[in-house]
């Protein structure tokens, strides 16, 4: 298995650099694990969030032996029963963020979740495909931030007044869908 010093390397394959940037932070120094990244544009398959990692994770396999990660983020309307899900991705590219508040316009309920799972291979023969995931709830607001990262401009956390866009990095870390996800398997890791 590929190391450097006594550490074992753990690749994320995501073609997202504020997931990149997200998990190095969040995944730190103090595991025997370095987190290195290949960049690919993985397919964006369809279907429920688990079944769309582990096809994800499959496709991310083949590039990478050895130790792999992959990421999936849903943004889910609770008025629209989930939707966009997993396709927020494209309703985001297509519509904005004005557009995703309109998609609202009609419904009281402007809640929202953001599910972000992350799915670990170890790389060895014969071993699961392993599913570890991080809920955050919200609401969807008018745009108020950076227009750094996604829909961050449009979700406020439940609690705060502010965001993820008007949070500082380090405060998003420390509640996010990411963040909570990352937390379970630096535990299984551990
Ligand atoms: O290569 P991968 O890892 O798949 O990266 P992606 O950008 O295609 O990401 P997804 O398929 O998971 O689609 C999720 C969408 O939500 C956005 N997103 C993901 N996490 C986010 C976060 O924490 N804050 C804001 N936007 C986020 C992301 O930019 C995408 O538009
Ligand atoms: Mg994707």
């Amino acid at each position: 298995m590929a190391s450097v010093g006594a550490r074992k390397l753990l690749t994320f394959v995501t073609g997202n650099p504020g997931k990149l940037r997200e998990a190095i932070a969040i995944f730190g120094e103090d595991l025997p694990w370095k987190l290195v990244s290949v960049k690919l544009d993985l397919p964006e398959f369809q279907g429920e969030p688990d079944e769309i990692s582990i096809q994800k994770c499959k496709i991310a396999m083949e590039k990478v032996k050895g130790p792999v990660i992959i990421e999936d983020t849903c943004l889910c309307f609770n008025a629209l029963n989930g939707l966009p899900g997993p396709y927020i991705k494209w309703f985001l590219d297509k519509l904005g963020h004005d557009g995703l508040n309109k998609m609202l316009a009609g419904f009281e309920d402007k809640s929202a979740y953001a599910l972000c799972t992350f799915s670990f291979h170890s790389g060895k023969e014969g071993d699961e495909i392993m599913l570890f995931r991080g809920r955050i709830d919200g609401t969807i607001v008018p745009a108020a931030g950076d227009n750094k990262f996604g829909w961050d401009p449009i979700f406020k956390p439940i609690g705060y007044s502010r965001t993820f866009a008007e949070l500082d990095g380090d405060s998003k870390n420390a509640i996010s869908h990411r963040s909570k996800a990352l937390t379970l398997l630096k535990q299984h890791l551990q």
